[in-house]
């Protein structure tokens, strides 16, 4: 890790900052989203107000001494609590304010709404509209073409799905979900594969972000990347309860692959096979715990750690996972990646769209032309990408 002492740890108290605009209108937009998307009960409706109040204008609660996890929250940072949630670091109040969400909902039970997703409708919505369609039809296009044209398409197919974000469109002015495939900040395709070379035994680990437009062209690599001998196992990690609105959890990868199958023509094998390579060990869904963690992966324990060094290469998904990637943190753009990845126990790629203000491994001309290109801003409209690679430990 660089010298951290010149990146400060993102906060959101910064008037005008994007982190505290997440907090101060994302967060309330939403849980008024969720109230209005289920009928929920007078019990419900009184604990999404008090957690639209805590969130606005008071300060953090802990979770109830009966929550399974309050230990661990404990753990993950007693000393937030009683705090301003504006005061902690963004990426733990964001995390946080999501299992505040599902408790106020009744997610944990015990009772009639345990285990209903609260994003559920909006995620379900998401797969079935003519977007949806049209990114399937397209995709069914690439799984028609010369197999070596198909490898680099479906990567950045991959990439760019990571603009489907039900989170970042509740306060997003810009519609970056429409925007034009623009060129990528830094370009590590290359290095991507040269991890997977084929031929011999591999297994890729994806770390998945969102669930339904980003999950659909997320699952067809996985399956290019077994069916044409890049990897014999793939791993696909998932969140273990519903968070950030659409991040996929194994009910969503349910829903992705019974799109796939019912979508016909290639796409529709592709959904076979991924179903068969399930039955056969070839795909497995994990959902460690640390996936909704409010803390950078470098905390990460040994479990997690050792599934990642088994890995020939870890592929991290989106804006959320980059942050706990290289750190939330206000670095210098021009820091390498790998100076940021260096504790990572194995090979790992970053595939993502600019969301929030962390980013690294530029080089300067980039920066410069990015800024004079865009004096309003890029790195939290979602336009822009970039893919990156850690060749890992041995070949770093
Ligand atoms: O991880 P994802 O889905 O690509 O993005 C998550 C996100 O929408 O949430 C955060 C703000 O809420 C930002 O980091 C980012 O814009």
């Amino acid at each position: 890790m660089p010298d951290a002492s010149d990146a400060p740890q993102i906060l959101s108290d910064a008037p005008g900052s994007f982190a505290r605009s997440v907090l101060a209108e994302r967060h309330p937009a939403l849980i008024e989203k969720v109230r209005d998307a289920f009928p929920y009960g007078p019990e419900q409706h009184r604990a999404l107000d008090t957690l639209h109040h805590e969130c606005t204008e008071g300060v953090i609660a802990p979770l109830p001494a009966t929550a399974y996890d309050h230990d661990r929250w404990q753990e993950w940072g007693r000393e937030h609590f009683g705090r301003s949630w504006f005061d902690v670091p963004f990426l733990w109040a964001e995390s946080y304010f999501y299992r505040q969400l599902l408790e106020a909902v009744g997610y944990f039970g015990p009772g009639p709404w345990q285990g209903i997703d609260p994003f559920r409708p909006f995620k379900h919505a998401e797969l079935h509209t003519p977007e949806a369609a049209e990114e399937l039809a397209a995709l069914d296009a690439v799984l028609r073409s010369p197999t070596e044209r198909q490898a680099n398409a479906l990567v950045h197919g991959s990439l760019w799905g990571n603009r489907a974000d039900l989170g970042f469109r509740l306060s997003t002015t810009s519609d970056a979900a429409d925007a034009a495939d623009a060129p990528l900040v830094a370009d590590a395709t290359e290095a991507l594969w040269s991890l997977l070379p084929g031929g011999s035994p591999a297994t890729v680990y994806l770390v998945a972000d969102n669930a339904g437009r980003e999950l659909l062209p997320d699952l067809v690599l996985l399956d290019h990347l077994l069916y044409h001998g890049r990897a014999d196992r793939a791993v696909l990690a998932v969140k273990p309860y519903p968070y950030y609105v659409s991040d996929a959890t194994t009910a969503d990868v349910l829903d992705c692959l019974r799109r796939l199958t019912r979508a016909g023509g290639a796409v529709a094998d592709v959904g076979s096979r991924l179903w068969s390579a399930m039955g056969k060990g070839h795909l497995t869904i994990g959902a460690h715990d640390f996936f909704r963690a409010p803390l950078p992966y470098a905390a990460m324990p040994g479990s997690l750690r050792r599934a990642f060094a088994s890995a020939t290469v870890t592929v991290m998904k989106g804006d959320l996972n980059y942050r706990r990637l290289v750190g939330d943190r206000l670095w210098p753009p021009t820091t390498p990646f790998t100076a940021c990845t260096g504790y990572f126990p194995g090979p790992v790629a970053a595939l993502r769209t600019l969301k929030s203000d962390v980013i690294v491994g530029l080089d300067e001309r980039t920066v410069a032309a990015l800024d004079t290109a865009h004096p309003e801003g890029w790195r939290t409209t979602g336009t822009h990408a970039l893919i990156q690679v850690d060749p890992g430990p041995r070949r770093r």
